[in-house]
């Protein structure tokens, strides 16, 4: 018989613009989910997107959160039963739509995307991130019906999460060898549409670096694009494979040995370096990595995520124990190679 089933959940509207914030009712209608929004944001993008959201309703309730864990989730489903609302609507970073989406999923409803930050790729994807313990989820979650992304927002948000964003989509290139290189040793199915577009969407955003800058609307406008195109690339795949891998483990293991020290995309963008040059050595392309961070302005060493050697070394050694997600990392790289890894490469 044959078993193979492909079911790929996509945002059905996808409006980027500029001021577009003022039509995410419109938006939302469109899609045909009517009723009281649960809103889930954080204190800066509520002030700046949250109540603009808000007013576009008779009436709407907001949860403020502040992390990415299990317990936050929690609280907006808690939230959403008690206030008997209809549907979700996240609204700021990568943590405040991740939980969103999460809890959507459980409570059965329909889930929309407001970013406020070009600084991560889950705006458009099926899937939320969660640490827990000494692992880090990625689980299935809700996709959005619909994503409202205002360029103006996004453009006036601090240049880092821009370079954020950047980095997450430049780190693809390294999580499509992983998912490759899983698929040959481990036979881990893989999409090579999903691979193919995730890599395109890093090469077109390199190749656009000239007109991403501070200050330029235009920038805001091709990273979301970019952004949009690599969470395509994960609804495909049903993983977060094809942006995912062992510059991801590295940076989730950052996130529990270094607690805030940098964005997240900063961390799988440095991380990207050294396992670019783990994938392929010293002759191999780790500098185009290293060089296409620098090029937007993005960090490409620990020092500048304010992580020390150590730790960043701890980080690769331990990363392939964060999830079972096979990578270049295997079962562990000894402390030598990290070490060796990290220097040659200017990371430490
Ligand atoms: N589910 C998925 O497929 C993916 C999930 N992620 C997750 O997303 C998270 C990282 O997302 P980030 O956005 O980097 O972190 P974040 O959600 O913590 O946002 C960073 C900071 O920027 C603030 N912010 C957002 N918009 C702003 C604006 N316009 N002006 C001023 N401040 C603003 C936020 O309030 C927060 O303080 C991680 O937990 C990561 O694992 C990342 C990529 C993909
Ligand atoms: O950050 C991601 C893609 O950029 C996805 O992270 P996870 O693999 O933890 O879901
Ligand atoms: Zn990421």
């Amino acid at each position: 018989m044959f078993d193979k089933l492909a079911w790929i959940r996509l945002p059905r509207n996808v409006v980027v613009g500029h001021g577009v914030i003022d039509e995410t009712a419109a938006a939302i209608d469109e899609v045909h989910l009517g009723g009281t929004p649960l809103i889930v944001t954080s204190p800066t993008p509520r002030r700046i997107a949250g109540e603009r959201v808000a007013e576009q309703f008779e009436a709407s309730v907001t949860v403020t959160v502040e992390t990415a864990s299990f317990a936050a989730v929690e609280r907006v489903i808690e939230a959403a039963r008690a206030e008997e609302v209809d549907f979700l609507v996240g609204v700021g970073g990568g943590k405040a739509i991740d939980i969103a989406k999460m809890a959507s999923d459980e409570l059965g409803m329909g889930f929309v995307s407001v970013p406020t930050a070009a600084s991560h790729d889950g705006i458009v994807s099926g899937r939320g991130s969660v640490p827990e313990g000494d692992t880090r989820h990625s689980v299935a979650a809700e996709p959005p019906l619909a994503v409202v992304a205002d360029t103006e927002i996004i453009a006036d948000a601090p240049w880092r999460l821009t370079t954020a964003g950047c980095a997450d989509i430049i780190s693809n290139y390294t999580a499509v060898r992983d998912w490759e290189l899983a698929h040959r040793l481990k036979n881990v199915e893989y999409s090579e549409y999903a691979g193919a577009l995730s890599q395109m969407t890093a090469e077109m955003l390199v190749g656009n670096a000239d007109s991403i800058k501070p200050g330029l609307e235009e920038s805001a406008w091709i990273v979301v694009k970019a952004l949009v195109s690599s969470g395509v690339a994960m609804s495909i795949a049903g993983s977060s494979r094809p942006a995912s891998g062992a510059e991801h483990l590295i940076s989730h293991q950052l996130d529990r040995i270094a607690p805030g020290a940098a964005l997240h995309g900063h961390q799988v963008g440095v991380a990207s370096v050294v396992t670019e040059y783990l994938h392929s050595g010293s002759a191999g392309r780790w500098r185009n990595v290293r060089d296409a961070l620098a090029d937007i302005g993005a960090p490409t060493t620990a020092d500048e995520l304010g992580i020390t050697a150590e730790d960043f070394v701890e980080a690769m050694t331990t990363a392939h124990e964060i999830r079972d997600r096979y990578t270049i990392l295997g079962d562990g790289v000894s402390r030598e190679a990290a070490v060796e890894a990290a220097t040659v490469t200017g990371v430490i």
